[in-house]
């Protein structure tokens, strides 16, 4: 089967090749940014969702696998602690949280951003958002979170670790808890942030103390705690 490639509105916003057409169309553009703000927020305000945590992690890891498992467990636990569960909506390990969230019956969210692949939304989604631009969608995630938990994922969880990470840092957002899950997978990154950006002097010794790195789901959701109203 072969999946049609489309043309998505980052990529149209973010395109050098056709500037004669942006500036025809940039007021446009920009009152479309503005509606997809205005359409979260009133989403997201009405859902009501309280205390929410953001789980990143990849859109790659498979149903049968054990990682898969840990996301539901992750999603269930964060449920029965009170917590809704906010994703990206997307399949692997968003499903698997979405899904775990789900069974401990809290609400449930996706937060769906437009792909040249279709990927649609995962099944565990109960309260769903559809984003052209993923930087409209990463203000919902740290707007509507007071927590997150990165369970082991590629670019995408880099991206949306590394910002938050940053805002923490800078100061720009309180100080909400940041869980890594997963020692094997995520320990090599904390080494290096120890022996080359605190080493180098890009970083202080206490950015790296806003990372938990555990396995253990019971510790991560008490972090998680720390960050409720
Ligand atoms: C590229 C693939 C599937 C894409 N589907 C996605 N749907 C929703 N959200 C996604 C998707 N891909 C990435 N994201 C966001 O980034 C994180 C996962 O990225 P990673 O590179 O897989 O770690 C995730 O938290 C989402 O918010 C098929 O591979």
């Amino acid at each position: 089967m072969t999946i049609k490639r489309r043309i998505t509105a980052d990529e149209r916003l973010l395109d050098v090749a056709h500037r004669e057409e942006w500036k025809q169309k940039a007021a446009w553009r920009v009152m479309k940014i503005q509606a997809e703000f205005v359409e979260g927020f009133d989403t997201l305000e009405a859902a009501e969702l309280g205390n929410a945590v953001g789980v990143y992690g990849s859109a790659r890891t498979g149903v049968d696998g054990d990682e898969y498992k840990l996301g539901i467990e992750l999603g269930r636990k964060l449920g029965e602690a009170g917590f809704s569960v906010i994703t990206g909506g997307g399949p692997g390990a968003m499903e698997a949280a979405n899904r775990g969230a789900a069974d401990a019956g809290v609400k449930s969210v996706g937060l769906g951003i437009e792909l040249p692949f279709e990927q649609g939304i995962n099944p565990y989604v109960d309260i769903q958002l559809d984003f052209h631009y993923f930087f409209v969608r990463k203000v919902m995630f740290l707007k509507y979170s007071c927590g997150f938990c990165a369970l082991p994922g590629g670019y995408g969880t880099m991206d949306e670790l590394f910002e938050s990470l940053t805002l923490v840092q800078t100061e720009k957002v309180g100080k909400f808890p940041i869980a890594l899950i997963g020692v094997d997978y995520w320990g090599g990154l904390v080494e290096w942030l120890r022996s080359a950006m605190v080493r180098e002097g890009k970083i202080s010794p206490d950015d790296v103390n806003l990372l938990l790195v555990t396995d253990d789901l019971d510790e991560a959701v008490e972090h998680m705690k720390r960050g409720r109203e």
